[in-house]
């Protein structure tokens, strides 16, 4: 079997917590400047691609939306060389079409977080990247291929409302998302997605549709029960993604992605370089390694 270079990082979300079936499986440990991500690493491999799996909440779900350390779990995959990140994510259904049991690939975000670290850049390092289009477009085709050839029900894009919780939403909220045209609604996809940019990683989600949150008049409101009894249903579905993406890509030598995500720090630092704090930048280590790089050579 041969090498290829894709090393795929993936963020299991609520109900993934292992992946089985893997060759070479070994959990490791990786911290960062940011603090401690929220569990070890699973290094892996399937026909031939890296894999590094994390779970998002931790082994047994011990973090909450708001404590889960999003830059550290960014910069710890980045270390662990991913080239490009896929998430998956149970989410709640803010629109009649998008029903529990189906999969959604999110294209578009909107952040009503609060109480979180959202940047890798601040005083003595300031950087801006674009987040126009947050999703990488060429890692979202391949997963929603890769989802309906799992047997899943698949929405090509939706916008993904991401709320601090960890409390579910009142039926005003619910309504008012509605109202803004938002599809999904969960807790975990930002800042996660804004610091895969920064951190110049290609990122998409699968989120998979588990409740209709509290607004459908035909529903009950969301709880946690419904929640895992609809990803319990769905997770060969969720499992059989994985593999499937990795059978796609496994025949699919890499290249940069089409959006330039790979270098799109080159337009987004505005620091002088000698206006940057080095302690700063020794922060950054893994995340300006390209760009300090260049600047040596
Ligand atoms: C267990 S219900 C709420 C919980 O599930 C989602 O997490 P994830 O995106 O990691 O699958 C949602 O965002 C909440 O964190
Ligand atoms: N209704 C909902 N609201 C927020 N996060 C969720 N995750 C799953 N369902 C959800």
């Amino acid at each position: 079997m041969t090498d290829n270079n894709w090393t795929l990082g993936i963020l299991g979300g609520s109900g993934l917590y292992d992946l089985d079936g893997l060759e070479n499986p070994e959990w490791i440990e990786i911290d960062t400047p940011w603090g401690k991500p929220s569990d070890a690493i699973l290094f892996a491999e399937l026909e031939g691609v890296k894999l590094r799996f994390l779970p998002r909440h931790g082994r047994g779900h011990k973090l909450s939306p708001t404590s889960v350390n999003y830059r550290a779990n960014i910069d710890a995959l980045k270390r662990a060389g991913c080239t490009d990140i896929l998430s998956l994510s149970a989410v709640g259904s803010l629109q009649e079409p998008y029903a529990p049991g189906d999969f959604v690939i999110v294209d578009q975000f909107i952040d009503r977080t609060f109480a979180r670290e959202k940047s890798f850049f601040g005083p003595g390092m300031v950087a801006h990247v674009s987040v126009a289009d947050p999703v990488c477009d060429r890692l979202a085709r391949l997963a929603g291929n890769a989802a309906i050839a799992a047997g899943a029900h698949v929405h090509r894009g939706g916008t993904y409302l991401a709320m601090e919780g960890p409390q579910f939403s009142t039926r005003a909220e619910s309504e008012l998302y509605r109202g803004w045209r938002c599809d999904v609604i969960g807790m975990t996809n930002m800042p996660e997605a804004k610091l895969a940019r920064e951190a110049e990683l290609p990122y998409a989600t699968v989120a998979m549709v588990t409740d209709f949150d509290c607004w459908h008049p035909g529903h009950e409101n969301v709880d946690v029960f419904a929640v895992i009894a609809t990803l319990t249903k769905n997770a060969e579905i969720a499992k059989g993604t994985v593999r499937e993406i990795i059978k796609i890509i496994a025949q699919t030598p890499r290249t940069p992605s089409p959006a330039g995500i790979e270098t799109n720090l080159d337009a987004a630092l505005i620091t002088a370089p000698d206006a940057r704090d080095p302690k700063v930048l020794a922060k950054l280590d893994a995340i300006l390694a390209r760009v300090l790089g260049a600047d040596k050579a």
